[in-house]
């Protein structure tokens, strides 16, 4: 669609959230095709529809974007089929049609040119009642698999947005033939981080800067495994590197404690934190190799920026997603997977050789970028923008 033709601002729904792996492709979506349509002369009218207690109940009002909440069935995934008939499921599943007609009075309203929905189970009622009222709807799923909430919506879907060319032969036959690879948007500020700026914003003043830093993240809630495999090795780790740990804001009291135990100088080399806010950018810019989940978020940001990374992969995350995207990416040297049991040993075994080799790290980091899609925002906001061209 020519957005700069319309008399008015161009109307986009999104909707979506829970996690940020759900919310920051959507928030990156609105700014860049808020920029694209400035750049014609043109404004946006944004309104998102999610949960009220996910991430994107704070970030989109920050944001200044209008949000409205509807009714949801959190859907509990259980290989056991009597389990996902649990009285919490049954009881939810019954809240879906409810959210459906709240969703459809709200789309009847705003008349968007173009619905987004981004995966978690709020998208669900909200991309159903987008079809209800014949507005074209783009799906953007982040992982290779389809997500529960994009499945329910794949018939009903004018475009499919996927990550990876690696997601085109596991779609359903009948919906492959509207899927699009655009890659998974990067919140833009994420490539302009400065290391120095890191360590004035965590007056990281016991750094030792000839050291390597290591930035050990469990994604927003923090991963306890990854907490404690950090924690057995800790005193080795700081005497090779500067650490910050984001070890999620309910487990900081406890590292803290065991913390500290540490010798002055090694504990002035570790910086533990609950959450890493705006400062995001800058923290990976001074890391020199990063420990993380391997959330499709996450790996989108550090091949983005080419980032020797060590992955320790949720074992239970659906289908098994995070151990294939590190698996992935380990294959082609563009990272490490510790997919067995990790234990402090083989941590400090595949952390270790990355601190000492810097030729290595930058061959690594070379191969990450190779997985990079930097342009994934402009990518989706032309499917968008297209997708709202076929609008009635
Ligand atoms: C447990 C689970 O189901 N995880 C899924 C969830 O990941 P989840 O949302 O937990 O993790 P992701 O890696 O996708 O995204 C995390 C995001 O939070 C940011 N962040 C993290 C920590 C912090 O302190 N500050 C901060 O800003 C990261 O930079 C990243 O942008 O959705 C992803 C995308 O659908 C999936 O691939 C994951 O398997």
């Amino acid at each position: 669609m020519d957005a700069s033709s319309l008399s008015r601002p161009f109307r986009l729904l999104v909707t979506g959230g829970g996690t940020g792996g759900h919310t920051y492709p959507a928030l990156t979506a609105i700014r860049t095709l808020r920029g694209r349509l400035a750049a014609q002369g043109s404004a946006l009218d944004v309104l998102w529809i999610g949960t009220a207690d996910g991430l994107e109940a704070r970030v989109a009002p920050a944001e200044g974007i209008a949000f409205r909440t509807v009714a949801t069935g959190k859907i509990r995934r259980s290989a056991n089929p009597l389990k996902m008939l649990s009285a919490a499921n049954v009881k939810d599943m019954a809240r879906v049609p409810l959210g459906v007609a709240q969703a459809r009075t709200v789309v009847a309203e705003f008349r968007p040119d173009v619905v987004l929905a981004t995966g978690g189970y709020v998208a669900v009622p909200a991309g159903l009642a987008a079809r209800l009222c014949k507005r074209p709807l783009v799906l953007h799923e982040q992982t290779v698999r389809l997500g529960l909430a994009n499945r329910k919506l794949a018939g009903s879907a004018t475009r499919i947005a996927v990550s990876s060319e690696s997601s085109l032969p596991l779609l359903p036959d009948e919906v492959r033939g509207r899927a699009v690879v655009t890659g998974n948007p990067v919140r833009p500020e994420i490539l302009t981080g400065h290391p120095d700026k890191a360590v004035q914003a965590l007056n990281l003043t016991g750094f030792d800067r000839r050291l390597p830093t290591v930035y050990v993240t469990g994604g927003a809630q923090g991963a306890q495994q990854i907490n404690g495999v950090v924690r057995e090795v800790l005193p080795w780790l700081l005497s090779h590197a500067n650490v910050i740990h984001q070890c999620g804001p309910a487990n900081v009291d406890e590292l803290r404690s065991a913390a500290a135990a540490l010798d002055p100088v090694l504990a002035g080399r570790y910086h533990l934190t609950g959450f890493v806010g705006p400062e995001l950018p800058d923290v990976l810019a001074l890391a020199d190799v990063v420990v993380s989940r391997s959330g499709a978020g996450t790996l989108a940001e550090l091949t983005a920026l080419g980032k020797p990374a060590v992955f320790v992969p949720l074992a239970t995350s659906a289908g098994n997603e995070q151990a294939h995207n590190a698996r992935h990416l380990a294959d082609a040297g563009a990272a490490v997977a510790l997919l067995g049991e990790v234990t402090g040993r083989t941590l400090a075994e595949a952390v270790g050789p990355l601190l000492t080799d810097a030729a290595g790290r930058t061959a690594m980091a070379q191969r990450a970028r190779a997985y990079g899609r930097p342009d994934a925002a402009d990518r989706l906001v032309d499917v968008l923008l297209s997708a709202a061209g076929s609008s009635d």
